[in-house]
């Protein structure tokens, strides 16, 4: 039996558009979901790097720098990504062998090679930054000074980077370009400078740098100074203008420092055995007066030439302090204020970050966090009067150079600090002592070649660029809401009124 057939129900033209252009939407949505997502993969990261080598009176480190090339002027992308400790005494020394300070470079110029990929060997430029102990060779000669700079140039450009630049920086520099890494590294640079139409620069951390030879002391003061123009440098990066206050103390390195201690004794003893209450009570050590009188910093002390001075330790604390003092002239300054040696400094602001040696030190006495002034004290007095026999018993790893002069480094660190720059009990607080700042080391050759790559802009930058990520997720997004709202226009708006007038 044939059953019997309704009448053809025809679709109306209308109704066969909207399918097809509802089909066709649907089809576009799936297509550009399928686009994003297939395409969300990272193009492959362009990273550069940068060498720098610091040439310090005692020793010269060699670092490896990287950062992706797509975002150079982000603040604290930049990361050390290898350090490389070269053999041997710093290139100043080298002053009687010129050609060596040069081939002492090599081991770690072939790790940098190693560290970093081949085909970015002609793009990574290289630069060589001298400090305090080249400073002194080239006061007292500067010829010699030179040759060694030449011999460094030579061993560097034989290397396939972009060799760059091989020169004595000031301490000004040494101070500017410490406080700048430091800052960078710890992302002070990032914060917004304007509050509605009041500009304020954002906070900073002063720098303090301890090395052999020199030491730097860098901050941004609470008030505008007018005072001694020369120990202020204007810097504006990423929008901020700061106005930093830094001053580079030649001969008050803690090396140096020894050594003027030393011959300031000498004269006093006119003596060629001298008791010292700086190291440990039973610490026998002979020095030569020639070397000890070769730098320009002992050089006005010259006696017995030629002789072999004994030194003797006798492990007072308050002693060794209160001999140090002279070595802080506090007496003359023709300004407002001081530090010592009638060298202008501004009333102390913020905290500071204090490293290199002020670390090795306070590291060493395990002094570095939650530690008071008084705290610093005791210590100090209990170490020095510790006789070296038990020091050498209780530290038996520690390079026995490095651990004699610990009661003299520290005692002048609290010197330094105290009666040189003005911390006491209320602001020690605001004192920290780091080694490393999210695993790059604290040093200035991080802000010297962030300057020299002109890798911090004056200017933040008007909107920063959105990431692939965030641009595929966006056009995910946009198009779900997209889709939803025709759909939800259809169901409520359209529909009801082709239904009404007949349409579908
Ligand atoms: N574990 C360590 C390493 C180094 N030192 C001491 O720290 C000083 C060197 O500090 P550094 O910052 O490396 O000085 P340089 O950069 O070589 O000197 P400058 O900056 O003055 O040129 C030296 O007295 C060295 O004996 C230390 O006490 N303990
Ligand atoms: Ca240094």
């Amino acid at each position: 039996m044939e059953e019997a057939k309704g009448p053809k129900q025809k679709i109306s033209w209308s109704k066969r558009v909207l399918i097809v252009l509802g089909f066709l939407f649907i089809l576009g949505i799936v297509a550009l979901i399928t686009v994003a997502v297939v395409q969300n993969k990272h193009l492959p990261e362009n990273t550069k790097y940068g060498i720098v080598l610091d040439a310090g009176s005692s020793h010269t480190s060699v670092y490896v720098y990287s950062w992706p090339a797509e975002k150079e002027n982000d603040t604290g992308i930049v990361q050390q990504v290898e350090v490389c400790k070269v053999d041997g005494p710093g290139i100043s020394s080298y002053s009687n062998d010129v050609e060596k300070a040069g081939l002492s470079l090599q081991n770690c110029m072939n790790t940098a090679k190693k560290v970093i990929p081949k085909n970015k060997h002609k793009d990574t430029p290289v630069y060589l930054g001298a400090t305090a102990g080249m400073r002194l060779l080239s006061l007292n000669n500067s010829e010699i000074a030179e040759k060694v700079l030449l011999s460094v140039e030579k061993t560097l450009r034989l290397y396939p980077f972009d060799f760059q630049s091989c020169r004595i920086i000031t301490g000004q520099e040494e101070g500017a370009y410490g406080w700048i890494s430091i800052n960078y590294m710890l992302g002070n640079f990032n914060q917004r400078s304007s509050w509605m139409l009041f500009e304020q620069a954002s906070v900073t951390t002063g720098a303090l740098d301890l090395g052999g030879a020199s030491t730097q002391i860098t901050f941004v003061p609470k008030n505008n100074i007018d005072e001694s123009p020369d120990n202020f440098l204007l810097f504006r990066l990423y929008g901020n203008t700061y106005n930093v206050y830094t001053h580079s103390f030649l001969c008050y390195g803690k090396d140096q420092a020894l050594r003027v201690r030393l011959a300031s004794d000498i004269k006093v003893a006119r003596s060629t055995t001298l008791q010292n209450p700086c190291f440990n009570v039973g610490y026998v050590k002979n020095i030569s007066a020639d070397d000890l009188y070769s730098s320009p910093c002992t050089a006005s002390y010259k006696l017995f030439l030629g002789s072999s001075i004994l030194v003797t330790g006798s492990g007072d604390y308050q002693q060794c302090q209160q001999n140090m003092q002279d070595m802080f002239d506090k007496a003359d300054c023709f300004y407002s204020r001081c530090s010592f040696n009638g060298i202008f400094q501004p009333e102390l602001s913020g905290e500071f970050g204090a490293f290199s040696a002020f670390y090795f030190v306070m590291n060493f006495l395990n002094l570095t966090s939650g530690s008071d002034l008084s705290k610093m004290k005791e210590t100090m007095k209990e170490f020095c009067s510790t006789p070296w026999e038990t020091v050498k018993e209780n530290f038996p790893d520690i390079k026995e150079k490095y651990l004699s002069e610990y009661c003299f480094s520290g005692t002048y660190i609290l010197t330094l600090l105290e009666l040189g720059y003005g911390f006491n009990s209320e602001n020690w607080g605001n004192l920290y002592f780091f080694r490393k700042i999210k695993g790059s080391d604290a040093v200035w050759t991080l802000g010297y070649m962030l300057n020299l790559t002109n890798m911090i802009p004056a200017e933040l930058p008007l909107s920063p660029p959105l990431s692939h990520a965030s641009y595929v997720g966006l056009m995910v997004l946009f198009s779900f809401v997209s889709a939803s709202v025709v759909l939800i226009g259809w169901l409520y708006f359209w529909k009801p009124r082709c239904l009404q007038k007949g349409i579908i």
